[in-house]
């Protein structure tokens, strides 16, 4: 059984297609990079797999079943914004983490929260975006998930970060776990992928493992996606 089996996906915004007949087949215990243009729809993607949108055609299974609340409380999903109260603290939203998802591990979320140098009683409106981004990190990262959703990790990070950042999401990976990550810093991210999807035109351009990817093109995943995008 396939961690992720997604089969002819149709999504459209009014008259809007963006996703057109997508077919995509992902396994557990790799990184996935999930790679295209502004606009190309990876967002929408990643919402659908984590039942945030529901008005689709085709088939999306994650570990053999439909999308719900099975399949919700596998993934754990890092949106492309932060969701926290800004009224709230690290602790108390470690409190509200620990009563929602049973596989949320909460002294590893305060001891990375901790080393990213952030301040457990600082209120969290009042914290810096990228601060703000790298708590929810912290605390995507802290379930025991099976799949993992991120949607633009980097995004809002310092360069510095971003190495902690992806040496927490390795860290946190396991065999029998995987990652969906999404990015437009192919350059900073490539070395952690093991395959990369590619979209293009509402459809998988491309699903392949980086190191073939590499030896047949003679490239960089970034040189290669500068080549497909330009
Ligand atoms: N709520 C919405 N209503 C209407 N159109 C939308 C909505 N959300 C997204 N779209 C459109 O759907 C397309 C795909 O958007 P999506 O956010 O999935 O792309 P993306 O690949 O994640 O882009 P980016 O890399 O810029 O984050 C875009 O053309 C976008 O304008």
């Amino acid at each position: 059984m396939s961690l992720l089996e997604i089969k002819n996906l149709e999504h459209r915004y009014g008259n809007h297609t963006v996703l057109a007949g997508l077919h995509l087949t992902l396994e557990e215990g790799e990184i996935i990079g999930l790679l295209g243009p502004n606009g190309v729809g990876k967002t929408t993607l990643m919402k659908i797999i984590c039942g945030l949108i529901q008005t689709y055609d085709g088939s999306v299974l994650v570990n053999g079943a439909p999308v719900g609340i099975g399949s919700k409380s596998i993934i754990s999903y890092l949106p492309e914004r932060t969701y926290f109260r800004k009224s709230e603290n690290i602790r108390s939203a470690i409190g509200m983490f620990r009563d929602f998802y049973a596989d949320f591990d909460e002294k590893k979320a305060m001891e990375m929260a901790m080393d990213l140098n952030l301040d457990s009683k600082q209120k969290i409106g009042t914290m810096s975006k990228g601060m703000q981004e790298k708590l929810q990190l912290v605390f995507v990262m802290s379930r025991r998930a099976k799949l993992f959703v991120l949607d633009e990790p980097l995004g809002g990070v310092d360069p510095a970060t971003r190495d902690y950042i992806l040496h927490t999401i390795l860290s946190q990976y396991t065999e029998n776990s995987s990652i969906l990550l999404s990015t437009h810093l192919v350059h900073d991210v490539e070395q952690i992928f093991d395959r990369a999807v590619f979209l293009k035109n509402g459809r998988v351009f491309l699903n392949e493992q980086v190191d073939i990817l590499r030896a047949e093109t003679g490239m960089s995943l970034d040189q290669y996606f500068r080549e497909v995008y330009r």
